[in-house]
């Protein structure tokens, strides 16, 4: 068997040097060459998976170690009968830390959403529904905007406008052209209007959602406004003035955890497995080392979510090091990208020095109590 992975990719020679030859390439450079032979495809979002990739070749089975999957021609695939995978929610923990951390970190929006603020969600998919879950036990509402769902099966849906009113809005949908609900310039100049002044814009999803030349024309007017991406329209070329102009900026890193990384790779292994009706390799091999941490008992809400998010992952470090080099190293930040675990990979060591409240808001972030 002869797998061809993403060189970006983590975990492909332990996880699948056992099923066969393993050859790495960076994905950007993946050509029709590369892949000629190979039995299975391993990619990341930034290699385009369609004919003119694999026309020819004897790949049977694709895995792409993401959630969204906008970079592959599925039809295709499903028309080739080539086996598919992504990996759904692998790296959910890591996006939702992205946005808690980015919500801390900037201003006091932490402290008017746990003062009866509301999120507001655009698109309710694992992701929108995990961080609706997650900051619904940390105390704090939300509703979200998902067109594609009836509205009747969540009472948390509500329409845009309404969405657009929040404190907080986070963006979640996948990049879609498909009518009659394209997210494609889903927040295009006029939606960009609908947002208060007053309220912060998080696009965490993929960056031509939000119509980027519209969303700077916004901020050269009103500079006030706050506006946090991880996601840009062509990357990995970036548009320097509207990253100037966003209070914080970085280089789609929001689903950059170790822990998810790990996740993705095990969970396409396992899919590649199931397709080629393979035997599953042992699930408890590779398994991430837990840390300590210690808490300190005087914190309470906003502060100890603070405390908490920033122990184990801050926006702005990232921020800073995307600023460095004005965006131009996209690509080279992320595949340099440090090792950033998840909360749940944290243990507190003074349970027993928090009160009820304390620990609930530490099990609410994901940390083992
Ligand atoms: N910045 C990063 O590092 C990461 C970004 N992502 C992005 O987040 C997206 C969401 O991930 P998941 O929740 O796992 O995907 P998902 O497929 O579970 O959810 C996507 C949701 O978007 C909804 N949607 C589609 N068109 C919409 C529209 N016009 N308006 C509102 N909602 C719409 C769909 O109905 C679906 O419920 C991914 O597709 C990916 O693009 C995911 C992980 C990391
Ligand atoms: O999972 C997704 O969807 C993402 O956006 C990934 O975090 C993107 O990471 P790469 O595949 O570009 O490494």
């Amino acid at each position: 068997m002869r797998i061809v992975a993403d060189s970006n990719m983590v975990g492909v020679e332990e996880l699948f040097g056992a099923l066969g030859s393993v050859a790495l390439y960076p994905g950007r450079e993946l050509r029709a060459e590369h892949v000629r032979d190979a039995d299975i495809l391993l990619v990341r979002s930034v290699t385009s998976v369609g004919a003119s990739l694999l026309d020819g070749s004897a790949v049977s089975f694709v895995g792409t170690a993401t959630s969204g999957f906008d970079h592959v021609d599925v039809d295709y695939l499903a028309a080739q009968g080539v086996g598919f995978a992504h990996a759904p929610g692998s790296n959910a923990n890591s996006v939702l830390e992205y946005v808690i951390s980015a919500i801390a970190s900037c201003d006091d929006y932490l402290e008017q959403l746990c003062a009866g603020g509301t999120v507001g969600i655009v698109g309710f998919g694992v992701i929108g529904k995990r961080l609706a879950a997650r900051l619904n036990t940390m105390g704090i509402a939300c509703c979200a905007y998902d067109p594609w769902l009836e509205r009747g099966s969540d009472q948390r849906l509500v329409d845009l406008d309404q969405v657009l009113n929040c404190t907080v809005i986070c963006v979640h949908a996948e990049l879609t052209r498909r009518e009659p609900w394209p997210s494609y310039h889903l927040l295009d100049a006029e939606a960009l209007q609908r947002i208060s002044l007053h309220s912060l814009l998080i696009n965490a999803g993929r960056g031509p959602i939000v119509d980027n030349n519209a969303l700077k024309q916004l901020l050269s007017e009103q500079p006030q406004r706050r506006v946090i991406l991880d996601v840009w329209e062509h990357e990995p070329t970036i548009d320097v003035e509207l990253m100037q102009r966003c209070f914080f900026a970085t280089p789609h890193i929001a689903g950059y955890s170790y822990d998810g990384k790990v996740l993705a790779t095990r969970m396409l292994r396992d899919s590649a497995c199931r397709a080629l009706g393979l035997t599953i390799p042992d699930a408890s091999s590779g398994q991430l080392e837990s840390l300590s941490l210690e808490v300190p008992a005087n914190l309470f809400k906003a502060q100890l979510i603070r405390w908490l998010q920033a122990n184990s992952y801050s926006v702005r470090s990232d921020d800073e090091r995307m600023r460095l080099n004005a965006g131009a190293d996209f690509d080279q930040q992320r595949s340099d990208y440090p090792r950033r675990r998840e909360l749940a990979s944290l243990s507190i060591v003074n349970a027993k020095q928090l009160d009820a409240e304390q620990l609930a808001l530490c099990q609410a972030l994901g940390i083992q109590c």
